[in-house]
């Protein structure tokens, strides 16, 4: 069996990999950090799905244990600002769609709007009015608010069980937003506690053995630091993986243009502001900008496209959207490296995180890729005799993931109804991924079903595709024919109980603010 791991990169997917094989395999498995204090991790990434509850569950830790300490707070969805028309807005959020006489209400709204609504996601969704109320999920006694999810009554006594992403079979109603540095700092913690070694120092050369594979590590302080497997948690540069093993990046430039970010951490009053509990990603002219409310502060940046603007005057578009309480907060200018390595195994070596692959943060799939690197490395743990196919079905499930969100998010660009400037006019003839003109051309005539979307677990069912191109509006959507000839007076009653539903829930649920505050 193999029992030494070395994890170089001390980042969110260096700890996460850390802590989650500890909790999977105890004392059986030695694991080390190797992480330099020299070189900084990229210092962003907050919002996460609502499955990265998995991970904190499969750790042992409740979230009012961990929240607290990563300055963290509730996410029910994404608001998308400006991507139909500027002055326009929708959700995107962690709720299954209703179903009236086997047709989603998508569908039914499409046939016949309730009182002509221009508001698919008020009339679909509960989520909305709890977002647009700044509303938390749960009651002040921690009480989650009614939904398919049911929890036993007091979630602190929630026995929580190991389960992984492939196995979510229910839709959790919220994810998180928290401080990853924090959350750094607080996994370190609990790793090491665990017995995870921390070798605090710089890799200066990767040594590779007859066979191509990693000999060794050889460190500025440490000497030569040898494993059985090596995880490469280096971040976009991939020094195990793309430098030492020369492990190609499949770019995705050429359908994803945005290769740049500028980042600000931005000190706020929540109390005078209020506490959004969701991200807000609002369309710019050469790409978006992400709000990302924490307790106590915001995390704010422009995702945008080098061929289309400056970093001088994207920082200055960021400024100008934050306003005055961005006056003296430092940027962070980020390079993205947009791809994925071609395998994220290869040989002895595994990349997890920004060295295995990534797309810019629009659906916050950063932290979603590094939990299912490590749940599949776990499923797919090597023995002595290194069986190829372990390697194999690993890269392959990592490799459609990323693939299958790609075009998730190439959708958004298609599918926005803005085409104001040369930015948005180009979104809509770039070239797209193989597969995506015909989902879409199937799409135009029936929303999509779990049969059209893209065939490999990629995180997103067919209700996030049918929010997005609702509320992008660029794409022209048909309500089935069926619909015509059927009555719909049981669809339009669903409508009216769930708008209902939604204000009541508005009304009687604490605002995010005060809900969290008590958790302080
Ligand atoms: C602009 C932007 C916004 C994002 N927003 C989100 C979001 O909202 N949600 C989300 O889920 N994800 C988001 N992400 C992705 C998220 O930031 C990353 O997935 C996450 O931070 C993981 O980064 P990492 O640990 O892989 O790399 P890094 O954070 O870059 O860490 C790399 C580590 O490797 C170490 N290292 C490098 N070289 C050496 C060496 N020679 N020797 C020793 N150590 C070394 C460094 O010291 C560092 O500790 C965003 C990413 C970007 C760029
Ligand atoms: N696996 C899903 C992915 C998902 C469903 N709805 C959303 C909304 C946003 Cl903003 C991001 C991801 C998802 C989950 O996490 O529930």
């Amino acid at each position: 069996m193999l029992t030494n791991v070395v994890i170089v990169g001390g980042g969110t997917s260096g700890w996460m990999s850390a802590s989650y094989l500890k909790a999977a395999f105890g004392d059986r498995l030695s694991v080390t950090v190797l992480e330099s204090k020299r070189i900084k991790t990229i210092g962003v990434g907050e919002a996460t799905f609502s499955t990265v509850r998995h991970f904190f569950d499969y750790l042992g830790l409740p979230e009012h244990v961990w929240m607290p300490k990563c300055n963290a707070t509730y996410k029910l969805g994404i608001r998308f600002e400006n991507w139909h028309r500027k002055g326009s807005y929708f959700y995107h959020p962690f709720e299954r769609l209703r179903v009236v006489d086997g047709f989603p209400l998508t569908d039914w709204w499409l046939h016949r709007k309730p009182g002509n609504s221009e508001r698919f996601d008020q009339d679909v969704f509960l989520m909305s009015a709890i977002c647009d109320a700044e509303r938390s999920p749960r009651y002040m006694d921690g009480t989650l608010f009614e939904q398919d999810f049911k929890e036993q009554t007091d979630p602190k006594d929630r026995k929580p069980e190991r389960s992984t992403l492939t196995e979510q079979d229910t839709q959790f109603p919220y994810a998180y937003q928290f401080d990853a540095s924090l959350l750094a700092d607080y996994l370190c913690a609990y790793s090491t506690e665990r017995g995870v070694r921390h070798i605090e120092d710089d890799v200066v050369e990767v040594a590779r053995d007859d066979r191509g594979w990693i000999g060794h590590l050889r460190t500025r302080e440490h000497g030569e630091v040898t494993a059985d497997l090596f995880i490469d948690c280096t971040g976009f540069k991939g020094l195990l993986l793309n430098e030492a093993l020369e492990e190609p990046v499949i770019s995705f430039q050429d359908t994803l243009p945005n290769d740049r970010a500028v980042a600000l951490r931005v000190p706020v009053d929540m109390e005078k502001r209020g506490l959004r509990p969701c991200t807000t990603a609002t369309a710019q002219d050469a790409g978006w900008i992400w709000t990302i409310p924490l307790f106590g502060r915001i995390g704010t940046g422009y995702v945008y496209a080098s061929d289309y603007t400056t970093p001088e005057e994207a920082e200055r578009t960021l400024r100008e959207f934050v306003g005055p309480d961005a006056k003296d907060v430092e940027a962070n200018h980020i390079r993205m490296r947009i791809g994925r390595s071609r395998n994220a195994w290869v040989n002895n070596c595994v990349a997890v995180g920004l060295s295995s692959g990534f797309v810019e943060p629009l659906e916050s799939t950063g932290i979603f890729f590094i939990q299912q690197g490590i749940e599949q490395l776990v499923k797919h743990f090597p023995g002595a005799d290194w069986n190829p196919q372990l390697r194999d079905s690993y890269n392959r499930a990592i490799g459609n993931t990323i693939d299958g969100v790609r075009e998730f998010l190439v959708m958004h660009y298609r599918g926005a109804g803005r085409n104001d400037n040369q930015y948005w006019k180009d979104a809509k003839t770039r070239a797209l991924p193989d597969g995506l003109a015909e989902r879409l051309d199937m799409w135009r005539s029936k929303l999509p079903t779990t049969e059209t979307i893209f065939p490999n677990y990629h995180g997103f069912e067919p209700y996030s595709y049918h929010s997005m191109l609702l509320g992008l509006g660029g794409v022209d959507l048909k309500a089935p024919p069926a619909l015509a000839l059927m009555d719909d007076s049981a669809a339009q009653a669903e409508f009216k109980l769930l708008r209902a539903q939604s204000q009541e829930l508005a009304k009687r649920l604490p605002s995010q603010y005060e809900y969290l505050a008590q958790m302080h």
